[in-house]
């Protein structure tokens, strides 16, 4: 994935002496972990036990995990300060994702860095179980020279059955017609487009496909719908002859009855690469199965290649290093997916909605006017011009919200996220309205947004606006002033009565203080100015500042 597809890192680590955490319990490729090491401190314990797990996990902000590491609700709920579960490789079934949902913790993965490497793999035990190589293998070591025992069967022209048209399925399929076979396929969900331009024939049915396949695979995830997929029943249909392959998760198909099948001969053979228990417990049927004279057995290697170790590690580490930063994942399981370019489109928004909700909560509550806080508000969030257009407006929803709650967040310690912002915001009563305005009149950006609120009864109405420039943010509306400032940084909002002399006053007082102005942006015919400055602004300060003659209000917000 090419690096300008996430964001700039907006904090920078290296010089932090408690740096944010990230726990590897497993073995993930160091090309990715090169991305983290330098902002973060990293722990890769061997053999962590799962009670170690939940002591240790209350101190990490990231887990990078494989298929090892059981996520439960209970290490999820310990994980006081953990901001993502990274997931380097595809099937998340052993992390317990509507718990991180409900603890507004994302979840990543790495949806195609190693699906040829499974579909390779799966490829690999077709021919391995069609020409029993490994049996001839262990013969010749044995000093025997078996010839007739081992003879195989050839897959060329032979019907391969295949349960999941996804990403791997449709790869194995691509590959089984060079092979020379039949590919018929089942997945409600496929496209008969993509199937047909593959030579896939569809069926509807596993009645219509099973009966046929002379060798089976499957590649769809572990879920409930899955589980126990194909049992005694759906074997009894197939050909005796039949071989069956799984590279996509134990429990698909019933161990204890592949097992009986396999000894009663109504299967002939399996090649399998992954089980219920991994490593299979003693004295399981997925034991058994390993040891089975019929069966070829891997242990979990589909995804073990150094190129899709590579993939999956760059993935996820850039999505990790994106979300500790603040910004947003690429691949989230438990978030809608933003794609690549949507993204590159949407990620100054985020940050200037972000800003936009943060100035919003430290301009207006430290005004005597209006209420202290922004809880049980309602506000309208305006998109004008192309913006108008996105129709993912979650990561833009999630940033106001982030921005309106950072400085009175008490959800925690949490940051909000896209998996959260909604909950949050209903827990703190603001009620976000989203308008996309296609068609503005006398619109001089190419986006606006426009934070807007319609007050309670007796407050006026308050508005922000803002825009993108390049990858530049700025504010261009403050109440009824127009105005251009880089909402960062320091900054302070001064209403005056409109006479001569305030800015000498107020930089006076500044300079006492020993604070420098880092620019200055008084809003054209109204009396309102706004100074980036550098230097401590305590209370004294600002006390100062509100005593001075002329100035009828000041407020600090921090950027
Ligand atoms: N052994 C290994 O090391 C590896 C295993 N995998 C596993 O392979 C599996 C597939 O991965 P992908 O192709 O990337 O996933 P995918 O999400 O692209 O494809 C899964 C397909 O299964 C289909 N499906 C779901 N329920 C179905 C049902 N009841 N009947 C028929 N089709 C159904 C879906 O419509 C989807 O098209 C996952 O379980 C994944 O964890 C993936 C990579 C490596
Ligand atoms: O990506 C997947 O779903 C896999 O099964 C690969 O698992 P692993 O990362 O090799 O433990």
């Amino acid at each position: 994935m090419a690096p300008s597809a996430f964001p700039e890192t907006s904090f920078d680590h290296t010089e932090t002496p408690n740096r944010p955490k990230i726990l590897i319990p497993e073995k993930v490729s160091p090309d990715g972990l090169a991305l983290l090491s330098p902002y973060f401190e990293i722990h890769q314990p061997k053999n962590l036990s799962a009670e170690d797990l939940l002591a240790q996990i209350p101190t990490y902000q990231a887990l990078i995990i494989r298929s090892e590491t059981k996520v439960t609700a209970s290490v999820l709920a310990a994980a006081t300060k953990l901001k993502v579960v990274a997931r380097a490789g595809v099937g998340v079934d052993n992390v317990d994702v509507d718990a991180a949902t409900k603890n507004g913790i994302i979840v990543v993965n790495s949806p195609s860095g190693n699906i040829v490497a499974a579909a390779e793999h799966t490829i690999a035990l077709l021919m391995a179980v069609a020409r029993n190589v490994p049996a001839g293998d262990r013969s010749l070591r044995n000093g025997g020279w078996e010839r007739s025992k081992l003879i195989g069967t050839e897959v060329g022209g032979k019907t391969l059955g295949i349960i999941g048209l996804g990403k791997v399925g449709l790869k194995v399929a691509r590959m089984g017609v060079g092979l020379g076979m039949k590919v018929v396929a089942l997945d409600p969900y496929a496209s008969p487009e993509i199937a047909a331009a593959a030579n896939v024939s569809l069926v509807g049915k596993l009645e219509d496909l099973l009966p046929k396949a002379d060798f089976l695979t499957i590649h769809t995830p572990l879920i409930a719908s899955t589980l126990d997929l194909i049992s005694t029943k759906e074997l009894a249909t197939m050909k005796k002859t039949a071989k069956i392959l799984n590279v996509a998760r134990g429990g698909v198909y019933n161990e204890q009855a592949l097992l009986d099948a396999l000894e009663a001969g109504t299967i002939a053979g399996a090649g399998l690469d992954v089980f219920t228990s991994e490593p299979p417990t003693p004295g399981s049927a997925a034991e058994a199965l390993c040891r089975h004279p019929k069966v070829v057995a891997t242990p979990h290697l589909g995804a073990s290649t150094v190129e899709a170790q590579e993939n999956v590690s760059l993935d996820v580490c850039a999505q990790v290093l994106s979300i500790l930063n603040g910004g947003l994942p690429t691949s989230a399981v438990n978030a809608p997916l933003i794609l690549p370019e949507e993204y590159r489109k949407l990620q100054p928004f985020v940050r200037l909605i972000e800003k936009m909700g943060s100035l919003y909560t430290q301009h207006y509550s430290s005004k005597a006017v209006t209420s202290r806080s922004v809880g049980g508000k309602r506000f309208e969030l305006i998109y004008e011009g192309e913006l108008a257009s996105i129709s993912n407006t979650r990561p833009l929803f999630a940033a106001l919200v982030k921005g309106l709650t950072s400085a009175i967040s008490d959800s925690g310690g949490r940051d909000v996220n896209i998996v959260n912002a909604s909950l949050i915001a209903k827990e703190k009563g603001l009620i976000i309205n989203e308008t996309h305005t296609r068609e503005s009149a006398n619109l001089v950006y190419a986006s606006l947004v426009t934070l807007r609120t319609t007050g309670r009864p007796g407050e006026q109405g308050q508005v922000i606006s803002g825009y993108v420039s390049g990858r530049g943010i700025y504010i261009s509306r403050l109440d009824r002033f127009n105005t251009s400032f880089v909402p960062e940084g320091t900054l302070l909002v001064l209403h005056n009565y409109d006479e001569p002399g305030k800015i000498g006053g107020v930089g006076g007082i500044l300079g006492r203080h020993g604070i420098n102005i880092k620019f200055m942006s008084v809003a054209e015919n109204e009396a309102l100015m706004i100074l980036g400055v550098q230097g401590a602004v305590g209370k004294e300060v600002e006390l100062e500042l509100r005593e001075e003659k002329g100035i009828l209000d000041v407020s600090v917000v921090r950027l």
